[in-house]
């Protein structure tokens, strides 16, 4: 079981492994930012080579014309350093971007793609932690880490030419490098382990911030509120008490490290002018060696100041690991079928949510149409939507199937299914946006034709013409420029336009006015004669539309039949049959009466001998 940052349980050192895969095709070019630090090394030593010779040969024995071959060397090796430079900030920033878009593109897909229970148990906090992960990533495989990283085995060749200049400085050299290595390693071991907790402390902050922005509407109607402040404050103050600590340790290494560096200078020219002394070198050699020290300390000056930052980028790569190594729901099934007429068979249906102790949905089975206006009731939590979400193949059952028309919904892959099955969920959220791109988020490629006659199926085209903007109207956040109403008219547009032959509607009149719910209801009525409309409510006006009544108890089935044997049961009275015939053009406010029964196409049948039972809606 993986923690909610992404952290697995066991195996904190594990590599990882989507990360080698999403840098395996980037290989090439990593060998070619290699070999420009290659380049940029050798040229970088260039220097002290100029003033070796400038000591020993041009001021010892005035040799000019050798001070201006040097200098004209010097500048044609500054001017290709730093056209190599260039080069390799150009590659590592193509490089940086390639890894940017390939994270990007493939967290987008986990977010859009994921298990419904998986993505219900990651928070929007999460996510935000996540897209900041990438740039971490990026920076770190791409910019200055990295190219330390680079440098690192280049340091050898500057080692190497300490004892070429000056041999008896080379101990010396090696000693000071051992001295940083051992502060490289201290520092490691003191600021890596505090950077989970550090991480685990940003991340709870992140998902208390998250939620408050989230619902900081509905905060304000209920007030200023001390007690969310202080805890808000306390989920703060616990992330900066951690990072102010451990920028306090980071200060302390990289001090440490800036006054090793000083120290070094200090024991490199002592030691250099013994040699002098004792003519074991020239003064040129020690100009040389301390250039070229300066050049083998510098980064190990910055690899104590960077482990912070590789530690950051260890638990971003674990999360990413974590949510990238998640099973996606399967896109397409092989095979296309037909076109399904809407028969929904639920066979021995178990379904319990992860980590709960009972099931939420148990022993369901029974047959829902071809066709017909059907509604789920049943008290509050008694599982209505769980099973609407199960209908849609949303969550895969704990056991027995769901199948329509004869075939298990678990073959088709989701994006058969939302050709299928049309899904309304309980309180829908528009993105930003304008209304038609909303409305067509539910038909990719959608005509503007397809998306009027959605916007008048759902009872929104008046109210959307009359904008000075019409569909083109950005729906702000959430959709939170429009009313409860309007918003769930857009959103029933998005459901409709595909003309999925099932319907599953979560309490799809919830914010509707009476008279947009009756003028709605006999929409169904309508798509009923040729589509399978289960609807989630419990709104009286639009049980009384109903042909089939399923009614659950906690989960299982208390009753279904027919809804003129039902509808009295659950203190409702039958509404007398009308005449037959379309009823969309019924009067709005005026409910449209309907034949009862399966007579008009639907059917809802528990299986077996079950006993419809009386129940409380
Ligand atoms: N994501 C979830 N994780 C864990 N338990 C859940 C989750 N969603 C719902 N439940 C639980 O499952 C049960 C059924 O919930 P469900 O939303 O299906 O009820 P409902 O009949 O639609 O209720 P309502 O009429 O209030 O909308 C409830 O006990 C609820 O606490």
């Amino acid at each position: 079981m993986a923690a909610l940052d992404g952290t697995p349980s066991s195996g904190q050192d594990a590599p990882s492994a989507w990360l080698g895969a999403a840098l395996a095709p980037l290989r090439p070019a990593y060998l070619q930012a290699l070999l420009l630090s290659l380049g940029i090394s050798v040229l970088g030593v260039f220097a002290a080579v100029f003033s070796l010779q400038v000591y020993d040969r041009v001021i010892a024995k005035g040799g000019l014309s050798t001070l201006v071959a040097l200098v004209t060397g010097m500048v044609l090796a500054i001017g290709l350093e730093f056209g190599l430079r260039q080069a390799r900030a150009l590659l590592m920033q193509r490089l940086g971007a390639q890894v940017e878009v390939a994270l990007a593109r493939a967290v987008y897909e986990r977010l859009t793609c994921l298990p419904l229970a998986r993505l219900e148990s990651l928070p929007p906090g999460y996510w935000q932690t996540v897209f900041r992960d990438i740039e971490l990533v990026r920076t770190t495989t791409t910019g200055a880490p990295a190219l330390l990283l680079v440098d690192l085995p280049f340091l050898l060749l500057t080692l190497a030419l300490v004892g070429l200049i000056a041999w008896p400085m080379l101990p010396v050299t090696l000693l000071t490098l051992a001295g940083f290595g051992l502060l490289a390693w201290r520092s490691e071991r003191v600021l890596k382990p505090g950077h989970a907790q550090e991480r685990e402390r940003l991340l709870s902050r992140d998902l208390l911030q998250a939620d408050l922005a989230a619902s900081r509407l509905h905060l304000k109607g209920l007030g200023p509120s001390p007690a969310l402040g202080q805890r808000w404050e306390q989920a703060y103050a616990r992330w900066m008490q951690d990072s102010l600590a451990r920028s306090r340790e980071m200060d302390h290494y990289r001090d440490l490290a800036q006054g090793m560096s000083v120290a070094s200078t200090v024991i490199g020219t002592s030691a250099g002018a013994l040699f002098i002394l004792q003519q074991l070198m020239t003064m040129g050699g020690l100009i040389a060696c301390n250039i070229l020290a300066g050049k083998l300390v510098q980064p190990m000056v910055q690899l104590v100041g960077q482990w912070r930052v590789y530690g950051q980028f260890q638990a971003a790569s674990r999360r990413l690991d974590e949510l990238l190594g998640h099973a996606l729901d399967r896109g397409q099934a092989g095979v296309a079928l037909p076109r399904p007429r809407g028969t929904l068979l639920m066979e021995g249906l178990h379904f319990r949510y992860p980590g709960q102790e009972q099931d939420q949905i148990s022993r369901l089975s029974g047959q829902i149409g071809p066709l017909g206006l059907h509604a789920v009731v049943g008290a509050n939590g008694s599982g209505k939507s769980t099973l609407l979400k199960l209908l849609r193949g949303l969550y895969p059952p704990s056991a027995g199937r769901v199948l329509i028309d004869g075939a298990d919904l678990r073959q088709f892959g989701q994006l058969d299914l939302a050709g299928m099955v049309g899904y309304l969920s309980q309180q829908p959220r528009l993105v930003a946006g304008s209304i038609r791109d909303n409305i067509a988020l539910g038909l990719p490629g959608a005509s503007d034709a397809q998306i009027v006659a959605a916007a008048r199926q759902a009872g929104a085209y008046e109210f959307i013409v009359q904008l000075p903007q019409g569909f083109d109207t950005d729906v702000g956040e959430g959709g939170g420029r429009f009313s409860g109403g309007q918003r769930k008219r857009i959103a029933i547009a998005q459901t409709l336009i595909g003309d999925p032959p099932v319907l599953l509607l979560d309490e799809p009149t919830s914010d509707l006015d009476s008279v947009a719910e009756q003028a709605f209801a006999a929409t169904l009525r309508q798509l009923a004669q040729d589509h399978t409309v289960i609807v989630v409510t419990h709104s009286p006006a639009l049980l009384t539309q109903c042909q089939g009544i399923l009614v659950l108890d906690r989960g299982s089935l208390a009753a279904a039949g027919p809804a003129r044997e039902l509808l009295p049961r659950l203190g409702l009275a039958t509404p007398r049959p009308a005449p037959a015939g379309p009823t969309a053009g019924a009067p709005s406010g005026t409910p449209s009466g309907m034949p009862a029964g399966p007579a008009s196409g639907g059917t809802v049948r528990a299986a077996g001998p079950q006993p419809v039972q009386e129940v409380a809606a």
